[in-house]
């Protein structure tokens, strides 16, 4: 298998190489290796990439580079991987010269034969046919990317590299800022969890993509990238399934598999670390693989369960996983060599992350959303009576408390009527609850129709209402009030052939925000304008019933003798 220069252009070249793997941790010479190419059994195969899996033998690659035309150019062969320990190249010219270049990250960045590449190795070619020969050895995963292209393509590529992740990590790092500022302004643990999620991602893809190795400034020894690969590959898993079994509460509809998830996922980190204690490394990139394996596997389960509960953000979380794990298929597949190598390929994980990192920022907003919407419909429904659909006490107090600046604003008087059914227990007995409960319900519907849209009307207790109303003067107040209880008596509510006849008294009392009011607070206004249209309640109680009573507003601040302030003026009374 020839290279010829002449027709070459810049690619990965597995498919012109030859490959043995070393027997029983024999380290073969250059020259056993040369002896072994000649009359050994030896392998190749048509894909661009050449894989290797776990735990592999050392193994010996081979070309020959034809350089027909005498082409003095400067080329540069490439192995992008930073993970792999121990990279010797040896070149063997028609002179019979030979020239080894030694790389992998048993040595410092500043080592390697290019600065600031993981490995990449500048060469001429004679005239004539040089043999290429490369020898890899590694403890974890073996894929050997290798690439021989001209100087200027090698550094163009890096350029467009650096700008692409530069692009890819931007936006995640951009969309784990904002979401901190969000986790620290709403304080949701899930908006934290969603930080340390991308984060986690970028930190890992940097790590197996070299470009922290690129930034040692000082050597940690031959596996310091391993470990650092695995840690980081389960840091992102862990955080990822915590991530996503908060953010479509898992454990409401499935707390068997929550259950499980979260003990393998806190478990991981444990056994990893006592496989790192105990020095096995090798095992310990196994189970960071195959956990990985299962976290796409489980991310999609936990979607597609969300999916089928309804659960908020579901179809969001289910889309993003399911395209992480085609990316991840598509630049494990191209690692691999089943799928072409390049730029585009490899960069399928981060390219699926930045699309997962934005779909989960909107299945995050979904959810707030949705757990905002929820909220404000529990609390409405909270301001609303059960029976009658009208405003309960705590939903009148919210009410009127919107209405108060606009009163203090336009300077206007208030009144507020209690208004209160007579003798209701009678109804309850002599018609049953039932029907007093509709009795209830028509003088809700007859407060509504006769009252004015800017009115709040409220059911105050059992068969107590409640009322706030603009108004000029005490005299429209009276007449408001007047107009109502005269309604209410012609209310007719049918039981069987009887009709059911009520009447209601009503305490009205008026003020305002001027005067010595200006010095309160909207509470003791609202708590005393109250208390006075009790009082005139009670009076309209005690002066014989189906009856409107007006408490004196122009002694609302006084406390002595406040039954004397409340004033008959029911008609019927008089
Ligand atoms: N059907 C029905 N009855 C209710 C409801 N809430 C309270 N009641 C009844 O209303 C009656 C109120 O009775 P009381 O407070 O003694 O007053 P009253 O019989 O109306 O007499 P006065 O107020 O003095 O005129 C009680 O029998 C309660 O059971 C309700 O939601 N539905």
């Amino acid at each position: 298998k020839e290279i010829d220069l002449a027709t070459f252009e810049t690619s990965p070249i597995g498919s012109y190489l030859t490959y043995f793997s070393e027997k029983d941790n024999q380290k073969l010479s250059l020259e056993d290796a040369q002896q072994y190419f000649a009359s050994g059994p030896t392998f190749s195969q048509s894909s661009q990439t050449i894989a290797k899996g776990f735990n592999v033998d050392s193994t010996w690659f081979k070309t020959s580079i034809n350089n027909s035309m005498s082409l003095s150019n400067q080329y540069r062969l490439s192995i992008e991987i930073p993970w792999l320990d121990y990279i010797d190249v040896y070149l063997v010219s028609p002179s019979g010269e030979v020239k080894h270049i030694v790389g992998g990250d048993h040595l410092p960045i500043s080592e390697q034969p290019v600065f600031n590449r993981f490995f990449a190795a500048d060469m001429q070619f004679e005239n004539g046919v040089t043999d290429l020969y490369i020898r890899i050895e590694t403890t974890a995963i073996m894929p050997v990317p290798i690439k021989l292209s001209s100087v200027q393509d090698a550094i163009a590529d890096y350029g467009a590299d650096k700008f692409e992740y530069g692009f890819l990590y931007g936006i995640l790092v951009a969309l784990a800022l904002y979401n901190l500022v969000l986790f620290f302004s709403i304080r949701k643990k899930i908006f934290g969890l969603y930080v340390l999620y991308i984060l986690g991602f970028v930190l890992n893809s940097m790590s197996y993509t070299g470009h922290f190795y690129t930034f040692y400034t000082s050597h940690h020894g031959v596996h310091f990238q391993d470990y650092m690969d695995v840690s980081l590959m389960i840091t992102y898993s862990v955080i990822g399934l915590h991530f996503g079994r908060k953010l479509l509460d898992t454990h409401l509809y499935a707390p068997n598999l929550n259950k499980a998830i979260a003990n393998i996922s806190n478990a991981i980190p444990f056994i990893i670390l006592f496989l790192f204690i105990m020095d096995q490394l090798h095992l310990a990139t196994i189970v960071a693989f195959l956990f990985n394996t299962s976290f796409a596997i489980l991310t999609i389960l936990l979607g597609v369960l969300a999916v089928r509960a309804k659960a908020s953000a579901a179809n969001f979380y289910l889309i993003s996983s399911v395209t992480a794990a085609i990316c991840v298929s598509v630049s494990t597949a191209a690692v691999a060599g089943f799928l072409p190598y390049n730029s585009f390929t490899f960069k399928a994980i981060e390219l699926g992350m930045a699309f997962e990192g934005i779909i989960l920022a909107v299945a995050l907003a979904t959810r707030f959303r949705d757990a905002q919407r929820d909220k404000e419909r529990a609390e409405e429904h909270a301001r609303k009576d059960e029976l009658t659909d009208i405003f309960n006490r705590r939903g009148f107090k919210y009410a009127t408390s919107l209405l108060f600046p606009q009163f203090k604003q336009n300077n206007e008087n208030f009144a507020l009527f209690l208004l209160d059914i007579d003798k209701f227990k009678l109804v309850n007995d002599k018609f049953g609850h039932a029907t007093g409960d509709l009795v209830i319900i028509q003088v809700t519907r007859l407060l509504d129709e006769t009252m004015r849209p800017e009115d709040v009307i409220a059911r105050w207790g059992g068969e107590e209402f409640i009322v706030l109303l603009p108004v000029k003067d005490e005299n429209e107040a009276l007449q408001l009030a007047e107009n109502l209880r005269i309604a209410i008596e012609n209310l007719d509510t049918q039981y069987f052939d009887e009709s059911v006849k009520i009447t209601t008294s009503i305490g009205v009392s008026i003020t305002n925000f001027n005067g010595p009011n200006q010095l309160r607070s909207d509470t003791e206004i609202f708590e005393k304008v109250i208390s006075n249209a009790d009082n005139a309640l009670y009076q309209a109680k005690a002066n014989g019933r189906n009856a409107v009573c007006m408490f004196n507003s122009e002694d609302i601040n006084s406390n002595n003798d406040e039954e004397q302030n409340v004033h008959n003026t029911s008609p019927i009374l008089t």
